[in-house]
């Protein structure tokens, strides 16, 4: 059975990070505690003083009870709204070292070692797991701390009054607990362990759905689709209703067996005070208590539910981080060591070199061959490179390895520096990618600009604007307040590659890499696009990489580089640095 196998070492180490440590918690499980003791004690109480009462004694034998009773009741409130505050306090603050924890393992992976994990899911688990994990101290651990404490107390106090009460009310509560526990995990284990993963495929149904809409009804299928996120909602729905039931359930069967510890409390209590060895008020205490206890036992088998769900989480927390890294991923150098190299801040080596390549290759995560090979490429500042080669020769892995999201064989050296002994933020400050698709956020003009330099003033992002050609567009939306959409609805295609441009100069990147800027521009206007993108960058003695499959003017070259993937392994890609401006396209 799952539920019987320990943990795994990186399902109990999330676990671990997940409970608060004793000092944090303790506070909330003591103030939990008093709490249900005070209902304990409330009822205890009550039963006594309202027994005692109708004894006719004089009112000073029950002042006692009746300042027990009001501060049992204001206590029970109190300290329960206290041990609320403090809990949640506590399994707050480590959800926040739970995320940050998380986060600071995913970030080394992105973007290319994401590239398989499905997005919804990933939400999800980022989202709905990690809050699930503030269960574990509020409703498995403390739950179950104070449920046994107060089972334990309560069966001392009424063995003082009577043994045999005592006896009946342990026995009560172990088969209560046993019984509700193996209920609810007859009805609802497996779907309690499914609900974390059916509310991942959910959110990866829905999130894609939501993001190929437009496929989607281009081609007809959103029928199909909405028909997959209702199945998926359904599965999720049943599991959900599953683990209400049982909790219907257990509920049921901890009041029934209250109600018998309650005749168990008058079977053995009656004859005693038929012999006297206990009064009336006492066997009230003996019939009542039971209640008061099992109302606090009762949360052990929705604890032990809870647990379950809890360890799903935890278990795909765990997962959603591979242990080790993918090979093909870089790594950054060991917290704190000196770079190798110094960091270039203008990044030109002695002999003018800014960035140089000899012989790299790289591969993506899992592939059993380099993507790119052989290449070979030394550039000055002002240099403009211009990349092509066929569908798949490799392109747009060139520049991922540039920006270090790809590791690299061969040389690579920035500054004349070699880029892996550099820390990665210093490769990324140096040399700047724009890609493909460039990501606008759906915010202000201003806050995408703000994005890759947030000391820029107003007049500072206008003329950056102005200098990639969106003057007048920017008038005619009115100014840096328009809105671009998600991911740049509002905007075209070229305007896009321009707001992408004025963010790449604005960054200030001495070395800029654009992965086909004018892809999603019509023709005419890509031509412009690109001829803005080489003489800005010329125009600022900026480096620049511009990888693009339509011609580009020799004027504007100075190196060119083919990734002819149908060449052979040795020769792919070669670069003669002394040949520049080898013949246009
Ligand atoms: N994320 C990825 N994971 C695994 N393999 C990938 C990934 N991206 C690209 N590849 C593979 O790497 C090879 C090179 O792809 P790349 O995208 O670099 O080519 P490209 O020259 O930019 O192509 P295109 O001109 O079509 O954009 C291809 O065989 C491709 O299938």
């Amino acid at each position: 059975m799952r539920d019987s196998r320990l943990p795994d070492a990186r399902t109990l180490a999330v676990l671990r990070l997940a409970q608060p440590r004793l000092a944090r918690f303790a506070p909330g499980a003591l103030l939990g505690l008093l709490s249900a003791a005070s209902s304990v004690a409330l009822l205890a109480t009550s039963a006594w003083l309202i027994t005692r009462a109708a004894e006719h004694p004089p009112i000073l034998f029950l002042s006692a009870a009746i300042v027990g009773v009001r501060a049992f009741a204001l206590g029970r409130a109190g300290f329960r709204y206290a041990d609320r505050l403090a809990s949640h306090d506590a399994a707050f603050r480590q959800l926040a070292a739970v995320r940050v924890g998380i986060y600071s393992r995913l970030v080394p992976l992105a973007p290319d070692g994401l590239g398989a994990t499905a997005r919804g899911d990933l939400l999800t688990r980022l989202v709905n797991d990690v809050d699930e994990l503030q269960n574990l101290p509020l409703r498995v651990v403390q739950p179950l701390v104070t449920a046994a404490v107060t089972a334990v107390l309560s069966v001392i106090g009424i063995s003082l009054i009577l043994p045999a009460a005592g006896f009946a009310l342990a026995l009560s509560l172990a088969i209560g607990f046993i019984v509700s526990t193996v209920a609810h995990s007859a009805i609802a284990a497996r779907a309690e362990r499914a609900i974390a993963p059916l509310r991942g495929a959910l959110g990866d149904r829905l999130l894609e759905f939501v993001n190929g809409l437009d496929v989607f009804i281009a081609f007809g299928a959103v029928a199909e689709r909405q028909a997959a996120v209702d199945e998926a909602d359904a599965r999720l729905r049943t599991a959900t209703l599953a683990r209400a039931a049982a909790a219907g359930v257990t509920a049921a069967v901890l009041s029934a067996l209250a109600a018998t510890a309650t005749v168990g409390g008058l079977i053995v209590g009656i004859p005693a005070l038929a012999h006297g060895s206990i009064g009336g008020p006492a066997l009230a205490v003996i019939a009542l208590v039971p209640l008061a206890v099992f109302d606090v036992v009762g949360t052990a088998p929705l604890a032990m539910a809870a647990w379950r769900q809890v360890r799903s989480s935890a278990e795909r927390i765990a997962a959603s981080v591979p242990t080790d890294p993918p090979a093909e991923l870089p790594t950054e150098l060991p917290a704190g060591a000196p770079s190798r190299g110094n960091p270039p801040p203008q990044p030109t080596a002695p002999d003018g070199t800014v960035l140089e390549l000899v012989d790299v290759a790289a591969s993506w995560p899992g592939a059993t061959e380099p993507a790119v090979h052989g290449v070979t490429v030394r550039l000055r500042r002002g240099d403009r490179l211009v990349v092509r080669g066929p569908s798949g020769s490799g392109k747009t892995t060139l520049a991922h390895l540039l920006v270090r999201f790809l590791d690299y064989s061969g040389s690579f050296r920035l500054g004349g520096v070699e880029a892996r002994d550099l820390p990665l933020e210093t490769v990324r400050a140096t040399i700047g990618l724009v890609e493909q698709s460039p990501y606008l956020f759906d915010e202000s003009v201003r806050q995408n600009l703000l994005f890759a330099r947030d000391t820029a003033t107003d007049g500072e992002l206008v003329a950056a604007l102005e200098r990639v050609g969106l003057a007048s567009w920017l008038s005619e939306r009115g100014g840096l307040d328009a809105r671009v959409g998600d991911a740049g609805s509002l905007v075209s295609g070229g305007q896009a590659g321009r707001i992408a441009l004025a963010r790449a100069l604005l960054a200030d990147f001495p070395v800029i890499v654009f992965d086909e800027p004018a892809a999603n521009v019509e023709p005419r206007l890509a031509e412009l696009l690109l001829r803005d993108i080489l003489s800005i960058a010329t125009d600022e003695h900026r480096t620049v990489i511009v990888i693009s499959h339509l011609p580009v003017p020799d004027a504007l070259v100075s190196h060119r580089l083919d990734l002819d993937s149908a060449r052979p392994l040795e020769a792919a890609g070669t670069f003669d640095p002394t040949a520049r401006s080898t013949p246009a396209l």
